[in-house]
């Protein structure tokens, strides 16, 4: 699903790799933490598996492609399968809830009966169906994020990655984005998370990769928050495997229960509500992933390397793969928004 073979990044002008020689697995359905230190290189991993940022040696594998071989004309068309979530929201400010929603599967040509039908499903499945209408400055920090959610798989992407999606949010509100994503997971979507939120980590006892100054230092099949004296840990694919849970992405239209319940209505973060939301969604098992070989070492042979251009600069339809590097933009669609409190 998402493979770094020998990943090094190093941006221009600066002295020592963001990531140096990372080598990792991360398999269909599993829900990963990157966690880390600030500057140890969570965030430039996340912009590696979207094509924001291009390795400076070594290949990243994402859903069956290899991102080194996709072309900047097909980089829009290869986002449409990955859902970004960040901690700043980054809502259009101009727009309603349910603009802001609809405003993905616009820019990639959804018909308007689609996209009648597709956003209040979203809405609903993450509690705002009732606040369609509202602009994001009218919503609550932890609802803005929703919105952010709802736009991030209203196209039902197959991997969702979010950049430290609780980090403006109070612990409550924390817990019930955390509900949220877990259930999006449990669906059959991928989760990879970057966050500096030992308490969440602790909680969700998730597969854990710990970086430090650009490289792994533990990857953990159900792990905490760790220190650094945490033994490293090498995770055989095999594990791995066994942990990933055997499910397809559940299209939006058989998801339309609420995936999000406020969490004063003591909603635990736990693998049992996050079975029952499965099973609520009559998820079809799919075929189980082919078997990794069997190495049992995080370590994989040098590849060939090649060197990258510096990646163009994208507005936000662009990074979120919607839209095409220049392709039809549209100025005032282009701001961004941060949180509004
Ligand atoms: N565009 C850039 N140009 C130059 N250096 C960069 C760039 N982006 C990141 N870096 C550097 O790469 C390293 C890793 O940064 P990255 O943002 O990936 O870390 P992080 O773990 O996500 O940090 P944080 O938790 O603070 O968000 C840092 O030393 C950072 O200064």
């Amino acid at each position: 699903m998402i493979r770094f073979d020998h990943v090094t990044k190093k941006y221009p002008g600066t002295t020592r790799p963001a990531l140096n020689a990372i080598d990792l697995e991360i398999l269909r359905g599993e829900f990963v933490f990157l966690i880390g230190a600030s500057g140890s290189g969570k965030s430039s991993c996340l912009r590696l598996v979207l094509k924001e940022e291009k390795p400076s040696t070594g290949s990243i594998h994402v859903l069956g492609q290899d991102l080194g071989t996709i072309s900047n004309r097909k980089i829009p068309y290869f986002r449409r399968n990955l859902g970004v979530v960040f901690q700043d929201f980054r809502l259009l400010p101009n727009k309603t809830v349910y603009d802001n929603v609809a405003f993905t599967l616009q820019v990639i040509g959804k018909s308007r009966g689609y996209i009648q039908e597709a956003v209040p499903d979203t809405l609903k499945m993450v509690g705002l169906d009732g606040k369609a209408q509202r602009y994001p400055h009218e919503l609550s920090g932890g609802e803005q994020q929703r919105v952010a959610i709802a736009r991030a798989i209203v196209n039902k992407p197959q991997v969702l990655l979010a950049d430290e999606p609780t980090g403006n949010l109070d612990p409550t509100t924390s817990t019930g984005i955390m509900t949220l994503l877990e259930r999006i997971n449990a669906g059959g979507t991928t989760v990879m998370m970057a966050t500096h939120e030992a308490a969440i980590v602790d909680q969700m006892q998730r597969r854990v990769i710990e970086l430090s100054a650009g490289t792994i230092v533990r990857d953990e099949r159900h792990g905490g928050y760790a220190t650094s004296a945490v033994p490293i840990l090498a995770v055989g694919p095999e594990s791995v495997a066994a942990a990933a849970p055997a499910t397809s992405a559940v299209p939006t239209s058989t998801m339309s229960q609420p995936l999000y319940v406020e969490p004063e209505f003591n909603d635990e973060v736990t693998d049992a509500a996050a079975a029952v939301t499965a099973a609520a969604q009559a998820v079809q098992p799919a075929p189980a992933a082919p078997p990794a070989p069997m190495t049992g070492s995080m370590i994989r042979p040098l590849l060939p390397v090649a060197r990258h251009e510096v990646p163009e600069q994208l507005g936000l339809a662009e990074k979120l793969g919607l839209r095409g590097p220049g392709e039809n933009n549209d100025q005032s669609n282009a701001q961004e928004v941060g949180p509004t409190k």
